[in-house]
């Protein structure tokens, strides 16, 4: 049985790059070097087995997956991502899992261009605690308290692909080219388009606890209220297929795990947004308005408004 050093020799160091570490994995503390007169934005999200992935889904995604939440919060900040830190606890140190983990986790770290800088691992019910750091040039960042009433609401991406996966892993889809299972397991943070919105968004946010659950986050701090276009949202294609009408538009505005952005726009910044997402192959849809009332309408009450720990809410 390999001991914790061992394995982080093997699957958590690699080679120094011209990357900011000034000191690595190996030592008490990493040191980074941020770029001079940059802000660095930080983010942790933990993902624990059976409450954020199914514990037995391929080790590739749970890597990738762990990763992709934590880019998700820098992306919903503008941020450009630089080095991320792991704190990994495992049941048992499965060689072959562990190689798979890693290799999903440092397939995103490539793609996304950060370092794995450091970390932490013990023994015990799998979780992945993933720290990412981020910069922005000052006063950049995207906050969820800068919407004002009259901007327009819009989301990148589709909706409900998340809940979806979640249910067709429940009803035994295994199969990660199903691009419902895919969008669960496999999400694709908004990174550049997060960068793209920068001086264009008022305000922004990712919608991993649902639609309406983060946009009641976002109209709260920026103390407006919101008007939501039921007919505009872009569900995920193949959804109602599988959920049906209802349950289909339940997962869009409730279901959770989709890693997209949702953002406030002036109106007259719309059409230049949706030309910088396109250059990006990432759809931008005006899903509603924001107004001076507050609350959200447009949506029928009776819907779960989002995932609550220690609720476990879900449509
Ligand atoms: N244990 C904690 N100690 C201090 N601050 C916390 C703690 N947990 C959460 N927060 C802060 O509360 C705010 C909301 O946290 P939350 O984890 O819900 O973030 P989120 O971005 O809304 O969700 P997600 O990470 O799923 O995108 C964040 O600013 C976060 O830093
Ligand atoms: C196996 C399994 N069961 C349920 C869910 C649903 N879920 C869990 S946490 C969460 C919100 C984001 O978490 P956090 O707020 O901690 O970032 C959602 C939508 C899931 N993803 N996997
Ligand atoms: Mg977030």
């Amino acid at each position: 049985m390999p001991s914790e050093f061992e394995l982080i020799a093997r699957y958590f160091t690699r080679q120094p790059g011209d990357d900011g570490v000034l000191l690595g994995v190996g030592d008490d503390c990493t040191l980074l070097q941020p770029t001079p007169g940059y802000c660095l934005a930080v983010s942790v999200d933990t993902s624990v087995a059976d409450v954020h992935f199914p514990g037995t889904a391929p080790a590739y995604a749970i890597g990738y997956r762990a990763l992709a939440v934590s880019l998700s919060d820098l992306a919903a900040m503008g941020a450009t991502p630089r080095w991320c830190l792991m704190a990994l606890t495992l049941p048992e140190a499965e060689e072959s899992w562990l190689a798979e983990f890693a290799r999903g986790f440092h397939a995103l770290c490539d793609t996304s261009g950060v370092t794995l800088a450091g970390g932490d691992i013990t023994c015990g019910d799998l979780s992945i605690g993933v720290t990412v750091h981020g910069e922005l040039p000052p006063g950049m960042a995207l906050r969820r308290s800068g919407a004002r009433a009259g901007d327009v609401l819009a989301v990148t991406g589709s909706l409900g692909g998340g809940h979806g996966g979640l249910r067709a892993w429940q009803q035994g889809e295994r199969d990660l080219d199903d691009p419902l299972l895919a969008a669960y397991l496999l999400p694709q943070p908004r990174i550049e388009a997060g960068q793209a919105l920068r001086d264009l968004a008022t305000a922004a946010i990712d919608i991993s606890d649902g639609l309406l659950a983060d946009l009641q986050h976002l109209c709260e701090a920026s103390g407006v209220g919101a008007e939501l276009d039921r007919e505009a949202l872009p569900l995920t294609p193949g959804l109602v297929e599988r959920l049906g009408d209802t349950d289909a538009l339940h997962a869009a505005l409730g279901g959770g795990d989709d890693y997209e952005l949702l953002v406030s726009l002036p109106p007259k910044a719309v059409k230049e947004a949706r030309r910088r997402l396109q250059t990006l192959g990432v759809p931008l849809t005006v899903i509603g308005k924001l107004s001076s009332e507050s609350g959200i309408r447009g949506v029928p009450d009776s819907i779960p408004s989002g995932w609550l720990h220690f609720h476990g809410e879900a449509p």
